[in-house]
């Protein structure tokens, strides 16, 4: 078995085993979605966003998912007060800037959350990378516009700015730590005609970074088993309602002869 293929199945071995307690603030077209995949995986997921409870709930936690979706100013509240304290007690961050570059309220959430908590890893489509790193990026509401290619210098920007790792998803996946630079080229297009896709790479990112400190290690295994996933998915129905479907069983039947077999990954 190749290194990585190892190193990917250690991670979801581990996950398997420890179930981590994944705190998500997510929106709510894709709560079901990814609590389900994390259930999927084998971690342990919860949704909770009410600004009373975040604290003590990340104190519980392995991993704090930030996602603003479907943000509102109560949300924004909440987010705040979780980053802080996961930063506070050294608890991976991940952060999906969900329709960034769309309006002005995103984008100032958006550089005020990174301000008072970098996270550890930001995982966005083209566009959303592009607008974060301050260009200005069209965007289609939460859709990219773009290819992934077209944010590898943005990401590149985000990752020094913040010091943290960038994902830009898309029909490759790249992983970006500094000069560190992975692409994952699994993956399906009809990925795209599902809801909630990018926002479940994002929250099964957190489960790895629960696992794994190595938080480019966790990102990039995160984003090659989601498209080994969605490769299976797509391959037992090519339709997207079949997909989402096939997706969590694809995810809760992953194998390490599957891994080795599919893996598309190349490392500069
Ligand atoms: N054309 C494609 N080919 C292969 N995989 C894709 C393609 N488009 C998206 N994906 C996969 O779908 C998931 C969601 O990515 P993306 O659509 O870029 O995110 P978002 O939903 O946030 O816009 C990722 O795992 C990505 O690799
Ligand atoms: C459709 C939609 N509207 C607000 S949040 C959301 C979900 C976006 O999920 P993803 O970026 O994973 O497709
Ligand atoms: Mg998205």
């Amino acid at each position: 078995m190749a290194q990585s293929s190892q190193a990917i199945w250690t991670d979801v071995e581990h996950i398997r085993v420890q179930a981590p307690l994944i705190h998500n603030i997510t929106n709510f077209v894709v709560m079901n979605n990814t609590a389900n995949a994390l259930l999927a995986l084998g971690a342990s997921p919860a949704m909770v966003h009410a600004p009373e409870e975040v604290e003590e709930f990340v104190a519980i936690s392995s991993a704090l998912v930030v996602n603003i979706g479907t943000l509102d100013s109560t949300f924004v509240a909440g987010m705040k007060l979780a980053m802080q304290r996961a930063k506070a007690l050294g608890k991976p961050v991940v952060f999906d800037p969900v329709g960034v570059g769309a309006t002005t309220f995103r984008n100032q959430v958006s550089q005020e959350l990174l301000t008072l908590a970098a996270p550890d890893v930001i995982r966005g489509n083209a566009s959303e990378i592009m607008a974060l790193a301050g260009l200005n990026a069209q965007t289609k509401g939460v859709d990219s516009l773009f290819g992934s290619d077209a944010a590898i210098d943005a990401a590149k920007r985000l990752s020094s700015v913040w010091s943290c790792v960038v994902v830009v998803s898309g029909a490759v996946d790249y992983i970006i730590q500094g000069e560190r630079v992975a692409a994952i080229a699994n993956g399906h297009p009809l990925m795209a005609k599902v809801t909630g896709m990018g926002c479940t790479a994002t929250a099964l990112t957190g489960a790895f970074a629960a696992v794994n400190t190595d938080y480019f290690q966790a990102a990039t295994h995160a984003m090659a088993v989601m498209g080994i996933a969605g490769e299976l998915a797509a391959e037992q129905k090519s339709a997207p309602g079949s997909l989402q479907v096939n997706f969590l069983d694809a995810l809760h039947e992953l194998t390490a002869a599957t891994i080795t077999d599919r893996l598309q990954l190349t490392q500069s």
